[in-house]
């Protein structure tokens, strides 16, 4: 705080003024290449699959969190299930560019697939997806917790920064394509709840459990040098 904040006499009132995290939204944000929606949820049985899948082949050593896969011959059948189960599951909800992109009927680039691991307290910093390395077209799953995802404009034109915050229940997806993978870097901040917009105005506290997610992602021709742990 600063001196000339502290000089304002405050009232119990203006504590909650400015709230020092603002509720996260239940809806997609305007960002042009985003695409979620609340109401879409993969199915329970598909969820709880991968999710136990994961746990038990990836995270069982103490200390890994984060795996990747490169090329579907190195994806293993419950996530290429997961990956085939996502194109019906979401050609209602993109553009059919949006959705060609993602799905093509004859691809060019290698699949890479994340697969993140995060207690609660724990998240991801801010990124834009590297840019060398990956394409156009990101999908995220968000399984056996929910998180609220920020964004933020990378290169804000004067003036505000320009943020969003989105909840992700477990079972939905994401998908960042155009400016939304470009222009927007995102992250998961590190918490043990998030505060998100309720029913009729309310504001709610929603305690993160232990999440695993799994983003697919397209591999630019020669970007098959592995880095650790890199966004
Ligand atoms: O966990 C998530 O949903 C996001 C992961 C992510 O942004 C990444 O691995 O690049
Ligand atoms: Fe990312």
């Amino acid at each position: 705080m600063s001196a000339d904040e502290d000089s304002v006499p405050a009232s119990p009132d203006s504590l909650f003024d400015e709230p020092l995290i603002s509720p996260a939204s239940l809806t997609a944000p305007p960002i042009p290449g985003l695409f979620f929606s609340p109401s879409l949820l993969l199915p329970i049985e598909l969820a709880d699959r991968v999710f136990t899948f994961c746990s038990e082949r990836y995270f069982k050593r103490p200390g890994v969190n984060q795996v990747m896969l490169f090329g579907e011959e190195m994806i293993p059948a419950p996530l290429l299930d997961l990956l085939s189960a996502l194109s019906p599951f979401l050609r209602p909800a993109l553009p059919h560019g949006v959705h060609e992109l993602l799905f093509p009927a004859a691809p060019t680039m290698a699949r890479q697939a994340i697969v993140n691991l995060y207690n609660p307290g724990e998240g991801i910093s801010s990124h834009v997806d590297l840019l060398g390395r990956y394409a156009d077209g990101i999908v995220g799953v968000s399984l056996g917790s929910a998180c609220v995802m920020h964004f933020t404009r990378t290169s804000s034109t004067m003036g505000e920064e320009q943020t969003a915050d989105v909840f992700l229940p477990e079972r939905s997806v994401i998908v960042l394509s155009g400016e939304a993978r470009y222009k927007w870097a995102h992250g998961i901040e590190r918490r043990f709840e998030d505060v998100v917009n309720g029913e009729n105005a309310s504001v709610v506290s929603v305690p993160r459990g232990l999440r695993i997610s799994v983003t697919f992602r397209w591999l630019l021709p020669g970007a098959d040098v592995v880095g650790e742990h890199e966004p």
